[in-house]
């Protein structure tokens, strides 16, 4: 496998992966621990964390333009179990990627759950307190990409719905679930700024062509509940109610910790590449059904 000036995709098969692989087209070089075709380049995390010479090796046959790790470990209850998985996907793996990659740009994918949520939503310059493993094993990784990359951009986003090949995101657990007759059930105590996955490829890309650096804040423009965004989606898709239910987040009995006011502000974002790119969750909704069978 060789290209110039393709874009290393990592963690191609997921939600983020697969919009910018779709955004990108021929210039995306995807890369997946268990690749779907021959195409996808092969890169697992945990075993780039073990073994980090095998980063260098897949830089030097892939010769990527830029690197973009849109991959890790996104099971939040998983992490609080496995911390050794959540380090090496969300860290140590994504470091020894980065320190490989040190002459292109790269770009991690971080999240809101770096913040303790007493105060969301987040601006860039608030300080981070993880409250769970997820949220820690990102902010290790944030800081030692930052550290060691010259050119690294982190990116922080939250809630991502939209089109999403493993339908494992929120708006496909709900729909399965009361389309079930089962009941779902939504805190009103966890907020946050959904963000669409084609927005948040969109804004990685203009970020990237632009030479971005840092660390900026990829959200949705609304700060809202679990449940108001699931009541936002049971209007739109026509979803029976009967079996949504609001509660608190002490009732949800979650393994994880999950930020209370958690979210994400975007005036540096808007700042950079002009406002308008990131849609609501209405307008994101509507847009997500549209690309149902
Ligand atoms: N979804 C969300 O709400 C949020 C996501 N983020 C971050 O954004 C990024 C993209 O998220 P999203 O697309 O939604 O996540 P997904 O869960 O949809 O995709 C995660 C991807 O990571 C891959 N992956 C997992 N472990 C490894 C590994 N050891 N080596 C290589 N690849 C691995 C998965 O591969 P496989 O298909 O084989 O499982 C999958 O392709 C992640 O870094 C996530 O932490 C941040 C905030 C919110
Ligand atoms: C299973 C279930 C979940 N929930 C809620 C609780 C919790 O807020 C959320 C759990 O589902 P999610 O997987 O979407 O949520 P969670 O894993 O907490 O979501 C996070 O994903 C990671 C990757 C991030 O980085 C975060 O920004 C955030 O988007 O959904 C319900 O309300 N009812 C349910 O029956």
């Amino acid at each position: 496998m060789s290209s110039q000036n393709g874009f290393l995709v990592v963690g191609s098969t997921g939600q983020l992966g697969t919009a910018l692989c779709a955004q990108l087209g021929a210039r995306a070089i995807p890369a997946a621990r268990r690749p779907p075709s021959e195409a996808t380049v092969v890169l697992d995390l945990e075993q780039l964390a073990a073994e980090p010479s095998l980063a260098a090796e897949i830089v030097a046959a892939t010769k990527p333009a830029a690197v973009i790790c849109a991959a890790g470990a996104t099971d939040v209850e998983r992490c609080e179990t496995d911390q050794a998985w959540a380090a090496a996907a969300n860290h140590l793996g994504p470091l020894a990627l980065a320190r490989a990659a040190k002459d292109v740009p790269f770009v991690f994918l971080s999240t809101d759950y770096v913040f303790d949520g007493e105060a969301g939503p987040y601006a860039e310059d608030e300080a981070p307190h993880a409250l769970s493993v997820y949220g820690q094993t990102k902010l290790d990784g944030e800081l030692a990409i930052l550290r060691e990359h010259p050119n690294a951009l982190v990116l922080r986003t939250t809630t991502v719905y939209g089109p999403d090949p493993q339908k494992k995101n929120f708006l496909y657990t709900l729909t399965r679930v009361l389309n079930a007759g089962n009941t779902m059930r939504c805190p009103t105590d966890q907020l946050a700024t959904p963000t669409h996955v084609d927005d948040l490829a969109t804004a990685t890309l203009k970020l990237l062509e632009q030479g971005a650096t840092g660390l900026v804040h990829v959200a949705g423009p609304q700060f809202l509940s679990r449940y108001e965004f699931a009541q936002i989606a049971c209007e739109i898709l026509g979803l029976p109610t009967d079996t949504l239910q609001s509660l608190t987040t002490p009732e949800l009995a979650q393994k994880a910790a999950r930020p209370l006011l958690g979210g994400l502000k975007i005036d540096k974002l808007n700042a950079l590449i002009g406002p308008g790119v990131m849609r609501a969750p209405e307008q994101g909704i509507r847009d997500w059904k549209a690309t149902l069978a």
